[in-house]
C-alpha cells in the first residue's frame, strides 16, 4: 500500500491510503463534501471504462537538498564563483526537485512550481471549498489520455473537484447542472482561457479564441452564413466528396482482387479536409487522391495545436523558439503556406465582391452558384468590412475545428458499429429504404434517424473535443450539481476549469449502461431523481418531435454536450452532422468493413480530438447485395460520374 496526500477542503494535508500501479483503484482521495451518492437503480459504474489510473504519488517529505559548494580559484580565471553563485539557486532547485520528484525531475519540478506558486503567488481563485487532488505531472503525461484519468477522480470524488499540477489549479466539472451555469446560465463570465493562448497563434482572433468584445461581432456574421440553401448546397458536395472515398475504395479492393485492407481514419481525415476547404473557402485540397505541400502544411499545423495543446510548459513562447527548436520552425513555415494560400483566396474572393444584405444573400441560388462557400458569404455580406486578417482568421478556426472532429465522429461511429452486428444490420436496412443508391439530400437525412442517432451515439462514447475549457472573467459560485455542498463553489476570478466532456457522456449517473454503444438510447427517456427537480433528463420527444434532427444538449439538459451549448455553441455542428450522415450512408450502402486484429489493437490517443493510436486499419470489401437491394452498388459500379 502506498501513502498519499490529499488536500482536505480546509487545504491541510493528510495522508491517505491507496493501492499502487497494479490496477486496483484509490478508494477515497478526498475529505470533502459528500459524493455522488450512486443511484440505486443504476448500476454501478463500470470498472472498465478507464483504466485504474492510480494517478497518485506517494506524498514524500525528503530531506532538503544540498547546494554545489563553491570553491576557491586562482586570481584573473572567470570566477566559477560568480558563476556558481548565479546557478546556484537554478541547481539548488534542480537537486531538490529531484529528490522531491524521487528521480523523476518532471513531477519534482511539477511539485516544487506547485508549492512556490501556491505559497507566494496563486491566488485562491479555486474555491476553498472544493474537493482537491494532488496527483503527478507524469501521470497525465503518461500511458493513458488526460480526460481517462479525469474520470477516476470524477467517480471517487463527484462532479466538482480541483487538480493541481505545477503552479497551474484545474477545476475540473462533470456535472451538468454545473455545466448548464458554465456554458450557458453564466456564459459570458467565462472566456477560453489556457485554449485561447495555445490557439492565438494559429487562429489569431477567429470565433474559438477570441475574445468576447470581437467573438460577439464575428459570430454575428457568420451565423447566417450557415443558412438553408448553404445546407442543400453542401450536401450535394458531401455526396460528390464522399463518392471520391468509394472510388477509391473501389480501386483498392479491385487491386486486392476481392478486398483491401484501409486504414479508414486517414481516408476520412482526407474526405474531412477536403470538404472543409469546399465548404468553407470553396478550395479543393483534392486530399483522398493526392498529396501536396498545402496538404502537409495543414498537417503539420494540426499536428503542433495537438502537440501545444498536450505539452505542459509553452516553451514555444520563449523568444527565439520558433527560431531555434526545429519543430517549432517548422510550424512557422507551415502556418506561412496556409496563410498564403488563404490570403490568395481572399483577395480573390474581394476582387469579385458583389455587395448584398444578409437575407438577400441567403436567397441566392445556390443551385447555381460556382461558389457557395462561406468565404463569399461573408466578404459579400454588406456592412460587415472584416479586415482580411480576420477573414482569414475566421477561416483558419474553421479548417482547424471541422476537419479532424468530423473525421473523428466517422471513425469512432464505424469502428463500434462494426462490432455490433445489431445495429450494422439496422442500419443498412434504413439506408437501403431510404437512400437505395441515389445521392443522398437532405430530405434523406431528415428520413433516417437510426443513422442520426448513430453519429449521435458515436460522439456521446468518443467526444470531440473530450474536454472544453474555461476561465473565470469574475467571480462567480458553481451551483452544487449532485450531491455537491448545498452552498455551492465559489471561485475566484481567473480560475481555470476544464468540463469533463467524456465524463458528462459516460456518466453512470446520466446514462443507463455508459459505456454501451447502444444508438437506440436516444429514443428512450431517462431521468435520475437523485437530482431532483435540478436536471431534467433526457427526453426524446425534444429531439424526434422538435425542430433538432439530432441530439443534444437541448434535449438531455447539458448531459451530451458534443458541441459545446450556450453562447459559444459550435457554428458547425449541422455542417459536421449532415457531412457525416452522407459519408457513412454512401459507404455502408457498398461496402462491408471488418476491423484488421484485435479492436483493442486500434487504442486510444488525444488532442484536440480522440484519435486512434495506431490507425483504424479495416479490410473492406464490396457489399453482398442486400435483399431486394441494388445491383449496380453490389456491383460497385458508379452510377452517375459525379464531380466536384
Ligand atoms: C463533429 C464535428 C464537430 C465537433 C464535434 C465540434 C465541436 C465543437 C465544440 C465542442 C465547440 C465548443 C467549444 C467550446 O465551447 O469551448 C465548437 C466550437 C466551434 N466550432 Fe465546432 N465542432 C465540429 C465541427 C465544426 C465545423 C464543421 C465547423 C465549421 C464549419 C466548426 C466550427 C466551430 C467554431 C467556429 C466554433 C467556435 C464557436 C464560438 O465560440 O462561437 N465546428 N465545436
Amino acid at each position: 500500500m502506498q501513502q498519499l496526500h490529499a488536500r482536505t477542503a480546509a487545504g491541510a494535508q493528510r495522508p491517505l491510503c491507496i493501492a499502487g500501479r497494479s490496477g486496483i483503484r484509490p478508494r477515497a482521495l478526498f475529505s470533502g463534501p459528500a459524493l455522488h451518492p450512486r443511484p440505486s437503480h443504476l448500476s454501478s459504474p463500470a470498472k472498465t471504462a478507464s483504466p485504474a489510473p492510480s494517478p497518485l504519488r506517494p506524498g514524500q517529505q525528503s530531506g532538503r537538498p544540498t547546494g554545489p559548494r563553491s570553491r576557491m580559484v586562482p586570481h584573473g580565471l572567470p570566477d566559477p564563483l560568480a558563476v556558481g553563485l548565479f546557478f546556484a539557486p537554478g541547481l539548488a532547485a534542480l537537486v531538490y526537485a529531484y529528490i522531491r520528484g524521487k528521480g523523476n525531475l518532471t513531477d519534482g519540478l511539477s511539485r516544487l512550481l506547485t508549492e512556490v506558486s501556491q505559497g507566494y503567488f496563486q491566488p485562491d481563485v479555486g474555491g476553498k471549498n472544493i474537493p482537491v487532488a494532488q496527483g503527478e505531472l507524469s501521470d497525465l503525461a503518461g500511458d493513458q489520455p488526460l480526460f481517462k484519468a479525469l474520470y477516476q477522480w470524477f467517480i471517487d470524488s463527484g462532479g466538482v473537484y480541483k487538480l493541481v499540477f505545477g503552479p497551474k489549479a484545474f477545476i475540473v466539472v462533470s456535472d451538468p447542472v454545473v455545466v448548464r451555469h458554465i456554458l450557458k446560465e453564466n456564459a459570458f463570465n467565462y472566456d477560453k482561457g489556457v485554449l485561447a493562448e495555445i490557439l492565438e497563434p494559429i487562429m489569431g482572433k477567429g470565433l474559438i479564441p477570441a475574445d468576447l468584445d470581437t467573438w460577439r461581432v464575428r459570430r454575428r456574421a457568420v451565423v447566417p452564413a450557415f443558412h438553408r440553401q448553404y445546407y442543400e448546397a453542401m450536401v450535394g458536395m458531401f455526396a460528390r466528396c464522399s463518392q471520391r472515398s468509394v472510388d477509391k475504395l473501389e480501386g483498392a479492393i479491385r487491386a486486392g482482387q476481392g478486398s483491401a485492407v484501409v486504414d479508414m481514419e486517414s481516408e476520412f481525415l482526407s474526405l474531412g479536409l477536403d470538404i472543409i476547404g469546399l465548404g468553407v473557402f470553396n478550395f479543393d485540397f483534392g486530399s483522398i487522391n493526392a498529396e501536396s505541400p498545402v496538404i502537409k502544411a495543414v498537417y503539420g499545423v494540426l499536428k503542433e495545436a495537438e502537440h501545444r495543446s498536450t505539452f505542459y510548459l509553452p516553451y514555444w513562447n520563449l523568444p527565439l523558439a520558433d527560431v531555434l527548436v526545429p519543430r517549432q520552425a517548422k510550424f512557422r513555415r507551415d502556418l506561412r503556406v496556409i496563410n498564403d494560400c488563404l490570403d490568395d483566396l481572399i483577395r480573390q474572393a474581394q476582387e469579385t465582391r458583389v455587395e448584398e444584405d444578409a437575407e438577400a444573400l441567403q436567397n441566392r441560388d445556390y443551385s447555381k452558384l460556382r461558389d457557395p462557400s462561406l468565404l463569399r458569404f461573408l466578404v459579400d455580406m454588406r456592412g460587415e468590412d472584416a479586415t482580411n486578417k480576420q477573414l482569414r482568421d475566421d477561416l483558419m478556426t474553421m479548417l482547424i475545428a471541422g476537419h479532424e472532429t468530423t473525421a473523428a465522429v466517422l471513425t469512432w461511429a464505424l469502428f463500434c458499429l462494426v462490432q455490433s452486428p445489431g445495429v450494422e444490420a439496422r442500419l443498412r436496412e434504413e439506408i437501403d429504404g431510404v437512400v437505395g443508391d441515389r445521392v443522398p439530400t437532405l430530405d434523406d437525412i431528415k428520413a433516417m434517424p437510426y443513422l442520426r442517432a448513430t453519429l449521435g451515439e458515436s460522439l456521446r462514447m468518443y467526444p470531440q473535443p473530450p474536454i472544453l475549457i474555461r476561465r473565470a472573467l469574475n467571480e462567480d459560485t458553481l451551483p452544487a450539481g449532485l450531491g455537491g455542498d448545498p452552498g455551492g463553489y465559489p471561485i475566484g476570478k481567473g480560475a481555470d476549469l476544464f468540463i469533463s466532456v467524456w465524463n458528462l457522456h459516460r456518466s453512470p449517473y446520466l446514462w443507463k449502461d455508459p459505456d454501451t454503444f447502444r444508438p437506440e438510447r436516444f429514443f428512450e427517456s431517462f431521468s435520475n431523481p437523485d437530482f431532483g427537480d435540478k436536471w431534467a433528463g433526457y427526453r426524446p420527444d425534444a429531439v424526434t418531435g422538435g425542430a433538432a434532427l439530432y441530439p443534444n444538449e437541448v434535449a438531455s439538459d447539458f448531459a451530451f454536450i458534443p458541441f459545446g451549448g450556450g453562447a459559444r455553441k459550435c457554428v458547425g455542428d449541422q455542417f459536421a452532422l449532415f457531412e457525416a450522415t452522407v459519408a457513412m450512408a454512401m459507404l455502408l450502402r457498398r461496402f462491408e468493413f471488418r476491423i484488421e486484429g484485435p479492436p483493442e489493437k486500434v487504442g486510444m490517443a488525444t488532442g484536440a480530438t480522440i484519435h486512434t493510436a495506431n490507425g483504424l486499419h479495416m479490410r473492406v470489401s464490396r457489399r453482398r447485395v442486400p435483399p431486394g437491394g441494388d445491383q449496380a452498388a453490389a456491383a460497385g459500379q458508379q452510377r452517375e460520374p459525379l464531380a466536384v
